[in-house]
């Protein structure tokens, strides 16, 4: 576990003990009894303000001297722990000249206000007998508590004020972690939950006992706690969720970009989408749930806490009722998860359609049955999905409501039932007991109403690691490297063969072949439509690795990712960018404007910081274009997948006549996919493939 999470931990407990405290009050009697006991040890000449029997007595300082110890040694694990940290944090500080925030104004009022903050949680702590003890005070208490008491107490304090003191060393200095971050939200969003509960616990003492006014106090710090709390969280949470979509999504891109292409071939259309889009979204509201959860259950728990004070029997009764609840919910999460998982794959279809949608639409516009039919397959998908993912909103409604009445029948049974079952509870415990209760439905929807919401993060998080699993396993090809490209090389062909898939399947397979092609030589690839030349010029130039022989470089069997290195292609469904990526064009201009104009473009395109001023060309344009960034690109191998096919014959014959010509004087291997026999005579070899063999 990190370091953090076991000090986050220990606050938690810190605050847990701290409610402990009036629990050592759950034996004592009731304020009238106690009054009456007073004036009882008044007479015997007692302390004044202490209202014990001699019997209640022993068994409450066994019971205080037990939680003081508790106290006690969470205490001092968390003052040293903090005390080690704060020092830590210092001196990094100092040694590695970490810097404030910039932002003084902001820093200084942030200290000043949570260190008003902290001196009125400590009054608020010296406060509580006086408060709970019918105006006792500690040092009074100290008297007949044991001594251990007094310790713990001002362990609190201490562990109080030294965690304190870490989080602000942290908080003034400039580079926040995430990780502290999220302890900080996790810290404060319990401290809201726990201000909820002074809210409640102040409110009830004010309208139920006649020491109203001192609770005032409890209630401002509730105020402060909550609100200050929530307002905090909520600002961080925002920037948080927004980090956690980026880092998400950028982990999936940077995978899929170190993907080679072979492999990201095989990924299942759609699946990128819906991964990048919707479940990244999905995964982000993952901190929004924790944050309300942890700050219900804070508030549910000192709820809890609060009624075992009141009655033991009333604490056993809620807390079979929530245990109720959750095992229902528990059961129809399952059923939720499982209707989930089906939506979330019907998600993956609907992608593909939107893709087919966006890509077929010149298609679908001019055949109405075409479009007709394709409407129907998206709406059947669409119906599909809304089907599933409405059957698990339904399981869930459903038990919403059935919490919802199990929680008000809790309330009734006491309203109802216990005044007959238990004739001793005061009406004063009972109100404060339905009023509690009445409180706590806020908290407890907060938690029921997250828990859909958790069963997709669930799924998605799910999904988010298993595609990030499916792409590790495939290869990785190494970005970021130069490589020294050798600009005189022979390229052999050694037995290679590539296959789409198992021979079993029929699966369309090239080669064997065993060839080989140089620097300074022109080789056409001819051969039928389907008879393998770009599954042959995917293999010569990288993308694809061979199943079986090898591919080698000056005699040194070469890479697939190596051997793209080398290659400028353009295939027959190449796509264009925007920008000129990987090419400095700054101090080329000259030499883009010649090209521009040789390819008849100079009027319709220039480009600017590395940009094209449009891409919305004629095919033909577009083709021209490739042409271009490709001729920048200056690689030892250049391959062209018909390139000239929808060209004019001007630039067709500039394509053979001067291009590859010009490329060939240059020493560069061209590679080109042709049916042009008219310009068979430009090449130095000529390649046949048929059924994926060489004839
Ligand atoms: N990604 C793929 N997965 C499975 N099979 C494929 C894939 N790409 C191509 N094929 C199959 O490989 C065979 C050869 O395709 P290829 O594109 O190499 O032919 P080609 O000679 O370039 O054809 P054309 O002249 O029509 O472009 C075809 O039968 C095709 O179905």
């Amino acid at each position: 576990m990190k370091r953090q999470y076991v000090f986050l931990l220990f606050m938690m407990l810190l605050m847990g003990s701290l409610i402990c405290v009036p629990i050592v009050q759950a034996e004592s009697p009731s304020l009238d009894q106690q009054e009456q006991l007073a004036k009882e040890q008044m007479d015997e000449g007692g302390i004044p303000g202490v209202f014990i029997t001699i019997e209640n007595s022993t068994h409450l300082n066994r019971k205080a001297g037990l939680i003081a110890l508790w106290i006690l040694g969470i205490g001092l694990l968390i003052s040293l722990t903090a005390t080690y940290f704060t020092v830590k944090t210092c001196y990094q500080h100092i040694r590695r000249g970490l810097k404030f925030k910039s932002n003084k104004r902001k820093t200084i009022i942030g200290v000043l206000l949570s260190f008003m903050l902290m001196i009125g949680i400590t009054y608020s702590i010296i406060q509580v007998p006086k408060i709970l003890m019918n105006g006792m005070s500690w040092p009074a208490l100290f008297v007949w508590l044991p001594e251990s008491v007094k310790w713990a107490y001002y362990m609190t304090l201490t562990s109080l004020w030294t965690s304190y003191l870490y989080l602000i060393s942290k908080f003034v200095i400039q580079k926040q972690e995430q990780n502290y971050l999220l302890i900080i939200l996790g810290l404060l969003s319990f401290l809201s939950g726990l201000g909820n509960f002074l809210i409640i616990y102040s409110i009830n003492v004010a309208i139920t006992s006649d020491i109203g006014i001192q609770a005032l106090l409890y209630f401002s710090i509730g105020i402060l706690l909550y609100v200050g709390g929530q307002q905090v969280v909520r600002k961080n949470l925002i920037e948080l969720t927004n980090k956690v979509i980026y880092k998400k999504r950028m982990d999936i891109i940077d995978r899929l970009l170190k993907t080679s292409y072979e492999d990201f071939e095989k990924i299942e259309g759609g699946k990128i989408q819906a991964t990048l889009n919707n479940d990244t979204e999905v995964v982000s509201r993952f901190i929004n749930i924790v944050v309300t959860g942890v700050t219900s259950l804070a508030t549910i728990i000192c709820c809890f806490l609060y009624l075992g004070y009141i009655s033991f029997y009333g604490l056993i009764l809620s807390i079979t009722i929530i245990l109720l609840i959750a095992s229902i919910y528990y059961f129809a999460g399952i059923y939720a998860n499982r209707v989930g998982e089906k939506a979330r794959d019907i998600e993956n279809s609907f992608f593909q359609f939107i893709d087919d949608l966006v890509k077929g639409f010149k298609e679908l516009s001019f055949y109405e049955k075409r479009k007709l039919e394709f409407q129907s397959d998206i709406r059947e998908i669409c119906d599909d999905y809304r089907v599933n993912r409405g059957k698990a909103n339904i399981a869930f409604a459903n038990m919403f409501v059935i919490g919802e009445l199990l929680f008000t029948a809790a309330i009734g049974v006491i309203a109802f039932l216990f005044p007959i079952v238990f004739t001793d509870m005061e009406t004063s415990a009972l109100t404060t007991f339905i009023f509690v209760l009445l409180y706590m439905t806020g908290p407890v929807h907060g938690i029921l109403n997250t828990l859909p919401d958790l069963i997709n993060v669930r799924i998605s998080w799910r999904r988010i690691n298993d595609f990030l699993n499916q792409l590790s396993t495939l290869k990785f090809m190494q970005t970021g490297q130069e490589l020294e490209l050798k600009h005189e090389f022979e390229l052999i062909l050694d037995g290679v063969e590539y296959s789409y898939g198992e021979v079993v399947d029929h699966a369309f397979r090239v080669g064997p072949i065993d060839y080989q092609v140089r620097s300074g030589e022109v080789l056409f690839i001819t051969g039928g439509n389907g008879s393998g030349k770009s599954t042959l010029a995917k293999l010569l130039t990288g993308l694809y690795s061979p199943t079986s022989g090898e591919i080698r470089l000056n005699g040194k069997e070469i890479h697939a990712n190596e051997l793209s290195q080398y290659c400028s292609a353009i295939f027959s469904d190449f796509h264009l960018f925007e920008k000129l990526y990987g090419i400095q064009c700054e101090d080329r201009h000259d030499e883009i404007q010649k090209y521009l104009k040789v390819l008849q473009m100079d009027h319709k395109l220039h480009i600017k910081n590395g940009r094209f001023n449009t891409i919305k060309l004629s095919t033909g344009q577009k083709k021209r274009l490739a042409l271009l960034i490709s001729y920048l690109e200056d690689k030892p191998i250049y391959l062209f997948d018909e390139w000239a096919a929808d060209q004019d014959p001007e630039f067709r014959k500039f394509f053979y006549q001067v291009l590859i010509k010009d490329l060939k004087a240059r020493g560069k291997c061209v590679i080109a996919i042709t049916h042009d026999d008219y310009y068979f005579g430009v090449a130095d070899k000529t390649l046949k493939l048929e059924l994926g063999k060489v004839v």
